[in-house]
């Protein structure tokens, strides 16, 4: 069977990646919260809780659960495959000065895979290695900066490092440095782990060949042809050509059309999935400050090797009728439009769902009005308890990545 399946935003989950929120949000100061993307510092003990409910939730729901954790360390079990993942991680931390980095592998020598893997995760404190002043002079006078690995805490929002679609994936170069050494986990993973080694993972997207950006908050998958993707904050047009230059044209693969919406690059609307997520196969999650601004190219395969780019000229709900092939959809809109709570409710992904059947989606439990417009539109909504789960500022849907869903 192939081990990655994915051609629905709705379609039963069967197996998805989490990671469990780890010591990594320890590691946040208010000094370096804007630069890690985060905008409070969530209390751990409380976020692993609400993270496990959320595990629990989809695991109760028959979903196969898999942690991005115990997936590295299994593939860091053959040394070699361990020392070249150690000097990647190490080379994008931009750790080159030859003294601490030779301390940092001594150290990482004598931890297990697990602790290798949670400490690399968490980040490495100045005070954890203090034998380093002694290696050289450029080391001892280094800066009072506190870490000499920075902590990674958006390693939750397994949503963005890469993203399945079809029977492959996109290895995606993010926009930020703070972001791109999350994306080196799922390189090994499907270059090493025995689910996949053999089986040659088509990349729609390779990171190492490009300098254009793309996360997976971006990629949405409306149906078996037809993908949406956002360019945002987060992803460029370039790169969804990349894509579409790949995906399009892959003869194995069922996909014929990309709707690329240009949504307002902002923090609070970061990757489309912010803005809009699919809830059933006519159903759509949105938040109203988008509708008015947006604009949608429909990219299809053109004559030779070229792509065909054209601008909608309609309004996004006829556009998704017409490439859904639907005579009625709803667009559910976060919190019902109100200003205050629509922005409040959005600013804590209000409008970001899991779905894990059609009309069955995971929500926020603070996003009250729009759970309750949810319903009201017949919707099952499972709520999730999301007091610090929340401050990372991704919802249910940026918190997991899809591995296999059943074709609809
Ligand atoms: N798909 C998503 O919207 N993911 C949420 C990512 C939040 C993270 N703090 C970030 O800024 O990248």
């Amino acid at each position: 069977m192939n081990p990655l399946n994915v051609r629905s935003e709705i379609a039963p989950l069967k197996k998805v990646l989490l990671h469990r929120v780890g010591k990594e949000v320890e590691n946040l100061t208010p000094d370096i919260l804007e630069r890690l993307l985060f905008d409070d510092i969530p209390y751990l003990e409380i976020a692993r809780q609400e993270h496990d409910a959320f595990a629990k939730l989809l695991t109760d729901k028959g979903v196969e659960v898999v942690y991005l954790e115990d997936q590295i360390a299994e593939v860091v079990k053959d040394r070699a495959v361990r020392a070249s993942f150690i000097n990647q991680f190490l080379d994008e931390a931009g750790l080159f000065s030859p003294g601490v980095r030779a301390a940092v592998k001594e150290y990482f020598s004598s931890l297990d895979n697990h602790a290798l893997i949670n400490t690399m995760m968490a980040g490495l404190r100045k005070k954890d290695l203090p034998q380093i002043a002694d290696y050289s002079l450029t080391d001892m006078l280094s800066s009072n900066y506190p870490f000499i690995l920075d902590p990674m805490p958006n390693l939750y929002f397994t949503r963005d490092p890469f993203a399945t679609i079809g029977s492959g994936i996109t290895l995606n170069h993010m926009r930020t440095d703070v972001r791109n050494r999350e994306t080196i986990f799922a390189e090994y993973i499907f270059k090493y782990h025995p689910d996949y080694k053999n089986q040659e993972i088509p990349l729609w997207f390779n990171k190492s060949n490009t300098s254009c950006s793309i996360e997976g908050g971006d990629e949405l998958i409306l149906n078996k042809k037809v993908i949406a993707m956002g360019i945002s904050q987060r992803t460029d047009a370039a790169a969804i050509e990349e894509v579409a230059k790949k995906l399009l044209f892959a003869e194995e693969e069922t996909f014929e059309r990309i709707l690329a919406f240009k949504i307002p690059a902002k923090r609070a609307f970061m990757h489309l999935d912010t803005v809009f997520t699919m809830v059933d196969h006519d159903k759509f999650t949105i938040h109203n400050q988008i509708e008015g601004q947006l604009k949608v190219f429909s990219i299809t395969k053109g004559s030779k090797n070229n792509l065909k780019i054209i601008e909608e000229e309609n309004t996004l709900a006829n556009i998704l009728k017409k490439y859904l092939g639907l005579d009625q959809i709803s667009l559910i809109k976060c919190a019902g439009g109100d200003q205050i709570d629509a922005g409040r409710e959005q600013w804590n992904d209000g409008s970001n769902t899991l779905a894990i059947a059609p009309g069955e989606v995971v929500v926020y439990s603070r996003n009250q009005v729009t759970n309750q417009l949810l319903k009201e539109n017949g919707i099952k909504v499972h709520v999730i308890p999301s007091s610090e789960l929340s401050r990372g500022r991704g919802g249910p849907r940026c918190m997991s990545m899809p591995l296999i869903r059943k074709d609809l």
